[in-house]
């Protein structure tokens, strides 16, 4: 079983963006991808669905991404869980193994592993509302087979995203330690007003727990609004040494019920990618987009960061 044996140094992530001219370029939305070529995802598994129906369409993407200039793909494992597959009638094992496909589809991936609140398939990633009674062990418990299982794939990092409150970062954290998971792991916070993570938890306490985690290489934002990342990037800078990584969606909402994204009617994000040398310059060194972005705004941010001199990305 122990067949993997990158060390997960704080400074494994740090080596890597060296060797990249200090910038690296994360893929955009895989689920967003997945619906413009057709898929339905209107299931309680959302992008997972398409690994029981379509895994070539989810490799054709990762290849997309891959052309447009990401030096980083990420899997479809985000809502990608046990339990979901189970409650589908799946077995054990087979749903085990259609985690690890997912890594297995888009190998030398990084796994995305969604929150709780992706598992409840009601938009409760944007709240972070996960009810009094829940707990820190509880999250533990319903994440920790899965997690076993992403890193026994063998992938070269695990992405944390969409983590919406201070409870779950401590059980992912905990989970690293004590399953001696040896793969380097990344954790992403989501925010609405630009200070804190949508549950209203501390966005300075949330970035803490990543930072005291040894195995966490990298900590930062995913899946918000543009508008809000400047501030955002900030504020964890106050909080950490590791490397800041950015990937945020388009800036529109998402509507739970019809699971679908819509426009917002007040005030509308504009391109981001004209924002994206300015992160870097007040400190992300790994930029890329999430919900609704697709390989055109993989390819403009490439684009504008290999303009950049001299920390180019890539060096492609
Ligand atoms: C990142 S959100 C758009 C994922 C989908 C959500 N958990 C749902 O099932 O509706
Ligand atoms: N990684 C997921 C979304 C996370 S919010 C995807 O791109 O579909
Ligand atoms: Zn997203």
């Amino acid at each position: 079983m122990e067949t993997f044996n990158i060390p997960a140094t704080p400074s494994l992530m740090k080596e890597f963006l060296r060797q990249m001219g200090g910038t690296a370029v994360i893929d955009g939305g895989l689920a967003t991808v997945l619906e413009l070529h057709g898929a339905d995802l209107n299931d309680p598994l959302w992008s997972a669905k398409c690994l029981l129906t379509s895994p070539h369409l989810i490799r054709s993407v990762h290849l997309d991404y891959l052309e447009a200039g990401a030096d980083i793909i990420i899997t479809a494992s985000y809502q990608a869980t046990i339990q979901g597959f189970e409650a589908k009638g799946f077995s054990r094992e087979q749903s085990e193994n259609l985690l690890k496909k997912s890594v297995d589809i888009a190998l030398e991936a990084r796994p995305s592993v969604g929150s709780y609140g992706a598992y409840l398939a009601d938009g409760s990633e944007y709240s972070g509302c996960y009810g009094e009674a829940m707990t820190v062990n509880a999250l533990k418990e319903f994440h920790r087979r899965r997690v076993q299982v992403l890193a026994e794939a063998g992938p070269d990092i695990i992405a944390f995203e969409t983590v919406p409150n201070k409870i779950e970062a401590q059980a992912f954290a905990e989970l690293l330690e004590e399953e001696h998971i040896k793969i380097p792991a990344w954790l992403t916070f989501n925010s609405k007003d630009g200070v804190n993570v949508v549950s209203g938890d501390s966005l300075l306490q949330c970035a803490s727990i990543a930072e005291s985690c040894k195995q966490v290489v990298a900590v930062g934002i995913n899946c918000t609004p543009p508008r809000f990342i400047h501030d955002l990037i900030l504020a964890i800078k106050k909080v950490t040494t590791k490397p800041i990584v950015i990937y945020p969606n388009s800036g529109e909402r998402y509507d739970a019920d019809r699971k679908e994204w819509v426009e917002n009617t007040g005030v509308s994000d504009e391109d981001f990618v004209s924002y994206v040398n300015k992160w870097c310059e007040i400190g992300a060194s790994l930029v890329g987009g999430c919900c609704r972005t697709t390989p055109n705004t993989i390819k403009a941010i490439y684009r504008a960061l290999s303009d950049r001199s001299p920390a180019a990305p890539g060096q492609k």
